[in-house]
């Protein structure tokens, strides 16, 4: 198996959801930033990564720092469509019914991925660094981003 891969991808997967969410959103004249979802998202990130002894609080920064991806590829999008109306004809998944339990359940396998990477192979480094740039595809995510990301992915550890 490769741990940091399996990490990556769910990563990848996480983002790729976010030109929807910028869709939806757009449609409905709705901001992209939504504090209190996000306090749904960290609280499910810190109680699942308790529950597979992986440190709540490092875990926390880490979805901070991919929330604030997930805000910045939307923002890219919003921007971009503003001279573009043909764009926001495109249909989109219902982001209350489809996208955010989808998200909720890409969170709890990103910490699983995570999980197994700590467990087997200690913290992520920078040896995983040109992977995790490689394995993120998602249009609008800045290298900056990608940076922040990976900064937070290796801060996190094991519960003691
Ligand atoms: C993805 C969304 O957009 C933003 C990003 C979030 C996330 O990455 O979980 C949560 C809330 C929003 O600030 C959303 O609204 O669900």
């Amino acid at each position: 198996a490769n741990y940091a891969e399996d990490t990556f991808q769910a990563i990848n997967e996480r983002l790729s959801y976010m030109k929807d969410v910028a869709l939806f959103k757009a449609q409905k004249g709705a901001p992209v930033e939504d504090v209190e979802r996000e306090r749904v998202v960290l609280d499910k990130a810190k109680e699942e990564a308790a529950g597979h002894g992986v440190d709540p609080t490092s875990v926390s920064d880490f979805f901070s720092a991919q929330i604030s991806a997930a805000k910045a590829i939307q923002f890219r999008y919003r921007a971009d469509w503003l001279s573009d109306a043909d764009a926001l004809k495109q249909s989109a998944r219902d982001l209350q019914a489809e996208v955010r339990p989808a998200l909720l359940k890409l969170g709890d396998a990103i910490i699983i991925a995570i999980a197994d990477k700590l467990k087997n192979e200690g913290p992520f480094t920078d040896a995983e660094r040109d992977l995790f740039n490689d394995t993120l595809t998602i249009e609008n995510l800045s290298q900056r981003d990608k940076d922040m990301i990976f900064q937070a992915l290796k801060q996190i550890r094991l519960q003691q």
